[in-house]
This record gives C-alpha cells, sequence and structure tokens, in this order.
C-alpha cells in the first residue's frame, strides 16, 4: 500500500538520505531499523510531507503522493505518531482523543472509540487527567490511541518504546499484534530496539547513514547481522 522509492533528501550539504526504498503491505508490520541519527525520523518526516524530497517518489495505495501536504496525506489515512508522542499537554485525554477523531460521524465515533478503549483500556480510566500529568508510556498510549481514532490504513510509529518502562512496552507490542491481526492496516514501525521488533514485524528495513544496509522477512534476517548494524 506504500511504496517507497529511491528516496533522497538533503539537509543543506549534508545527504541525509540515499536512494531508500520500502514497502509497506496492508496487514503487515515493516520494522524500520537503525541507531540514532541514521535518518529515520527524516524518512517519516518525508512520508508524511514534513520534509520536502529531492529525488524519488512515495506512491500510496497507486498514487503518487510525493507533492500533497501533510493534511492531505492524513486524509487519505494515513497517520503518524511522532518520536516524543506530541500530545496536548493541558487537554485532558478525552481531549486529545477528540483532536483526532475530528472527521468521524457520530456514530462512527462511538464505536470506534469503544475499539480504542478494549485496546487501551488505562485510557478509559484517564480520560479526564490532564494529557501533560500522564506518564510517558500512558503518553505514548494515548498518541496512538489518537491515530487510531482517525481510522487510518496506515500507521507510522516512531520509535514507540523510546524511553518507557517495560510492562507498558508489552502492552505497546500487544496492541501492534492485534492491529496485525485486523489484517486491514499497514504498520510501519521505526525501532532502534530489535529484540522488540523482531517478534511483531513481517518485514525489516535496516538503514545506516542514509542508506539501507539490510532488508528482508523475519526467517531471512540474521540476528547477529541485524544487531551489528544497531549496536553503537
Ligand atoms: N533539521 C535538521 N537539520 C540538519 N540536520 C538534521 C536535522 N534533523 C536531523 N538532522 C541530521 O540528520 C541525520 C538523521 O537524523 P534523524 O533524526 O533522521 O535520525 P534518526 O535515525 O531518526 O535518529 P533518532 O533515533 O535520533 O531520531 C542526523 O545526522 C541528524 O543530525
Amino acid at each position: 500500500m506504500l511504496q517507497v522509492n529511491e528516496l533522497n533528501q538533503y539537509y543543506g550539504a549534508a545527504h541525509t538520505l540515499r536512494g531508500v526504498s520500502l514497502d509497506v503491505q496492508k496487514g503487515r508490520v515493516l520494522s524500520l531499523l537503525g541507531r540514532n541519527g541514521v535518518g529515520k525520523t527524516t524518512l517519516l518526516k518525508c512520508l508524511m510531507g514534513v520534509l520536502p524530497v529531492a529525488r524519488g517518489n512515495v506512491m500510496f495505495e497507486g498514487h503518487d503522493i510525493t507533492k500533497l501536504k501533510p493534511h492531505q496525506r492524513a486524509r487519505l489515512g494515513i497517520a503518524y505518531v511522532p518520536q516524543g508522542r506530541e500530545i496536548f499537554a493541558r487537554l485532558t485525554v478525552e481531549e486529545n482523543m477528540l483532536m483526532g477523531m475530528a472527521t468521524l460521524s457520530g456514530r462512527r465515533a462511538s464505536s470506534i472509540k469503544g475499539e480504542v478503549y478494549e485496546l487501551f483500556p488505562v485510557l478509559k480510566e484517564m480520560l479526564h487527567r490532564r494529557g501533560g500529568d500522564l506518564s510517558g508510556g500512558q503518553q505514548q498510549q494515548l498518541a496512538i490511541a489518537r491515530a487510531l481514532l482517525a481510522e487510518p490504513k496506515l500507521i507510522i510509529l516512531d520509535e514507540p518504546t523510546e524511553g518507557i518502562q517495560p510492562s507498558i512496552i508489552k502492552d505497546i507490542g500487544r496492541v501492534i499484534s492485534l492491529l496485525r491481526q485486523r489484517g486491514d492496516i499497514g504498520i510501519l514501525l521505526c525501532e532502534q530496539y530489535f529484540d522488540f521488533a523482531r517478534e511483531l514485524a513481517d518485514t525489516f528495513v535496516v538503514m545506516s547513514r542514509g542508506e539501507v544496509v539490510a532488508a528482508g522477512t523475519q526467517d531471512q534476517m540474521d540476528g547477529e547481522d541485524v544487531r551489528k548494524h544497531l549496536a553503537v
């Protein structure tokens, strides 16, 4: 559903993305792996239209979306959960969630809200707390919930486990595998931790210094080789 073809991007003279290609399929999880600074977040921002692309293209469901604005990509069904979560700290959990569902009709909104509460029961208990008062892990859950409330066809998660306690990492892993089982959504999971992604992803793309250095399906990936690219 999402094809990235030979994408190149520069920050001034720095060539940050060097011919990156990948393919996310409906009902599948693709994990983009790489250590800090290799260009993962830059790539995701190019996919969302937050950063311009120098060469290459981005196709979504057969349409070239390389030149579309972020809100146009969101409307097509691409949801982005940024690193650092970016929830509204002064709004309540419920208000944060409402931001995600602005485009839904009333009936659809209440049913999808029920589904999201099933995935994240903790949010239901905390509806009237301010976003800024939640723990980092709860904020991450809220950010994923908000993205899901827009009923995306593709969800892009930028390092959802970063700085989060192990019990919530497990919860987030469970949600990703439940979404995968649903079969109607593509998931692009950007991670530094192979151990988290290993169980969840169908395919892997490993980046180093702006380039794809390894790619393959779960059974094709050599754990040692991947870890070598991720080690500092
Ligand atoms: N706005 C910017 N201007 C100039 N250089 C930048 C900018 N943002 C990132 N960079 C540089 O581009 C490279 C890729 O950064 P990017 O944030 O995409 O990496 P990353 O793999 O996502 O790492 P992280 O895990 O820290 O997010 C790094 O060398 C970084 O210093």
